[in-house]
């Protein structure tokens, strides 16, 4: 199965195209590449297939072979790989996700790719699938839950994928290999949940960690970056467009007059190669 290697700030993915490259198992397939001991090491597997609405479709699988509904710094690279391997030769690529269709951008300078910025679409004050309204919206706002006998005040919400948001004073004293698991999984999250921990620079910048749904502490997450931003406005911690700086680097948010949120940031190729098992 040959394969592509590809990191948006150090969040990183194997790409593979269906349409050369069929898959029987796509869960499976996911846990054994992703194995950064037994396989070719990722935070999750990225799967092109043809799409009836958009110009794409995108699947993701994260590492623990569970799918994701979307994921922002994969929609980057996903863009970049389609361009430069002359799948399309457009510059502006629909993708069809479980999300709804995302829109990422290639933008030039002088005819090199100076960034790659995505339409993720509207953010909403969900924590699962449903929608909720009324009183239940603003108990996801600054609600206080409690974990592992201590209380910490959450902002939940969907960048098509769910996201609990924590502000934090220093966000370099979490630690977020033994907190995330147990907010990943607490009862208020049908579906799981990806955690941010967040630390307000000023008012146009954050300073975020995550531990990811499916994948643990991850370097970077697009929607978890994009949710960061919502939150930090709805709790009046930031204006509308702010710099989101995560372990692997910068990202860039925009919660536009439309209500779409417009993230740019890197998309980088590491490695070709051919997957043997
Ligand atoms: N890293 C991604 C998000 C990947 C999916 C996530 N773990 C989930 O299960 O929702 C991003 O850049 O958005």
């Amino acid at each position: 199965m040959h394969f592509t290697k590809w990191h948006g700030l150090g969040n990183d993915f194997v790409i593979i195209n269906s349409k050369t490259e069929p898959i029987s198992d796509y869960r499976q397939q996911a846990l054994a590449v992703c194995d950064r001991n037994f396989g070719i090491g990722a935070d999750g597997l990225v799967v092109i297939l043809p799409s009836d609405i958009a110009d794409f479709k995108m699947r993701i699988f994260n590492s623990d072979g569970s799918e994701a509904d979307m994921c922002g710094n994969a929609t980057r690279c996903v863009a970049r790989y389609l361009y430069e391997t002359g799948l399309t030769d457009k510059t502006t690529i629909t993708l069809d996700t479980l999300a709804g269709i995302i829109t990422p951008e290639l933008i030039f300078d002088q005819n090199t790719l100076a960034t790659v910025k995505v339409d993720m679409g509207e953010p909403k004050l969900t924590r699962g699938e449903t929608p909720m309204t009324g009183n239940a919206v603003e108990k996801t706002i600054n609600a206080a839950i409690e974990v592992g006998g201590q209380t910490y005040r959450v902002t939940a919400l969907s960048m098509g994928n769910p996201h609990c948001v924590i502000f934090v004073d220093d966000v370099a004293a979490v630690d977020l290999a033994a907190i995330g698991p147990k907010i990943e999984t607490h009862a208020l999250f049908p579906r799981k949940t990806n955690v941010e921990f967040i630390q307000v620079v000023d008012r146009q910048t954050l300073r975020m960690r995550v531990w990811e749904r499916g994948a643990g502490i991850t370097k970077a997450c697009g929607t978890g970056a994009s949710a960061a931003l919502v939150a930090a406005v709805l709790n009046g911690h930031t204006d509308r467009q702010a710099t989101v700086k995560l372990d692997g680097g910068d990202l860039f948010i925009h919660w536009a007059d439309n209500n779409h949120i417009y993230k740019s940031g890197p998309a980088v190729e590491v490695f070709r190669g051919e997957y043997l098992l």
